[in-house]
């Protein structure tokens, strides 16, 4: 039996123990929610911040327009659209597969898409046929030719034939829509949206891209600041960046394409062209302007953001502290690359 004396001294031990223990636990607590509390007042901050505001840009009966929608991610996306209720057209320079498509778009959908063709060289051509079709709500310049090759091996015909086409076609395209646009967008008090194909070698060059990757890349400008000119319009934006997908297109490319052009698109891995569509109407729906598709296309955009607009904080927040990690992981994909070629070129020499 303990004397009572010594009880009472042991209680008031305990006491002083769990006493201390609450305080340095709280001490913790607050120690560790100061990271927390100014990363929340970071993100907060963001919120405010990020410019254009988030929009909702709504699909179901309007008028969407996309180029090179006979074939291909532009066929899919078309699909998609129909399905979704929009009143779709589609632009392409052959008639006979404008045709196909708008079977296999009925035959998926029992909906009825509008015909349009042109070559998107010929602004005159492009003109006519967008006042033919009606003001646009949402248009799609989605329209590529890709011809891989080194640039010692290339004509120059070929790389004015990938510029013409995927980067003046879309000032073609883009010039001829925008002003019954505007109009509409004043008119219906609805967001229109204006977006563009490019590619993920639109985001890193690309070892047999010298012409592709340029005309990609060009398109990047002309999205930034065709935002700054169109967001007093309610038009917003949008700039999609698929990897390697399965088209028809892309079948014919595989065919020609350099194998080192093909172990360095291998690093991101190939999408389907349905899959494509889903993330570029959703990124359209929502104004986002860098619209990546997959996951290795999330860490290239968040490692190429720059100056891009953005209009979610979270992914602001990403942005901002991910960039260190992502420029280290862009070192070293860019190691990997040079070392592949490097390899490539001791294996030809010594063969
Ligand atoms: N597939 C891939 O791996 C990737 C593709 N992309 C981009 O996605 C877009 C679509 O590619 P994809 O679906 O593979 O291409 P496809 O070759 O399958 O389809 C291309 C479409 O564009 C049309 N088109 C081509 N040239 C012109 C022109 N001068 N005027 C009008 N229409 C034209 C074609 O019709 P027609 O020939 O009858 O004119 C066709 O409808 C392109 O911008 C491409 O650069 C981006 C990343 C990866
Ligand atoms: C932090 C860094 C992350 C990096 C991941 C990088 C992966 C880059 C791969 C580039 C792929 C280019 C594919 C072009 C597809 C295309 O446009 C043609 N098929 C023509 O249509």
């Amino acid at each position: 039996m303990l004397p009572s004396s010594h009880a009472l001294h042991l209680t008031g031990t305990l006491d002083l123990v769990a006493g201390t223990l609450i305080l340095s636990m709280a001490t913790l607590l607050l120690l560790l929610s100061v990271p927390f509390v100014s990363l929340s007042a970071i993100a907060v901050a963001l919120a405010f911040l990020v410019r254009p505001r988030p929009v909702r840009i709504p699909v179901k009966g309007r008028h969407v327009f996309i180029t090179g929608g006979s074939s291909g991610i532009g066929l899919a996306i078309a699909r998609r659209a129909a399905a979704e209720g929009a009143r779709v057209s589609i632009l392409a320079r052959s008639a006979a597969r404008l045709k196909e498509a708008r079977d296999a778009i009925r035959l998926a959908t029992g909906v009825d898409v509008a015909l349009f063709s042109a070559d998107v060289r010929d602004a005159e051509a492009v003109a006519r046929e967008v006042e033919a079709a009606g003001p646009i709500d949402l248009l799609v310049c989605n329209h590529g030719v890709f011809t891989p090759q080194e640039l010692e091996h290339q004509d120059l015909e070929e790389v004015r034939f990938m510029v013409d086409v995927n980067l003046m076609g879309t000032f073609n395209l883009i010039k001829a829509a925008l002003p019954a646009m505007k109009q509409r967008a004043r008119a219906t008090g609805l967001p229109a949206s204006i977006s563009i194909m490019s590619s993920q070698a639109g985001q890193v060059g690309v070892y047999g891209y010298t012409a592709y990757s340029a005309s990609k890349f060009a398109l990047r400008g002309l999205g930034e600041a065709l935002q700054h000119e169109v967001i007093a319009d309610n038009i917003h934006v949008s700039l999609i960046f698929p990897p390697d997908t399965e088209t028809p297109g892309f079948a014919e490319e595989h065919k020609r394409r350099p194998e080192l052009t093909n172990i360095i698109a291998g690093s991101s891995g190939g999408m389907k062209a349905d899959d494509v569509a889903q993330k570029a109407l959703g990124g359209i729906k929502t104004g986002t302007f860098i619209v990546p598709c997959n996951f290795e296309g999330t860490m290239l955009s968040i490692a190429t953001a720059g100056l891009s607009p953005q209009r979610s904080y979270l992914m602001a927040f990403v942005e901002v502290f991910g960039a260190g990690f992502m420029r280290f992981m862009g070192l070293c994909f860019q190691w990997n690359w040079f070392s592949t070629i490097e390899n490539w070129h001791a294996k030809k020499k010594s063969m």
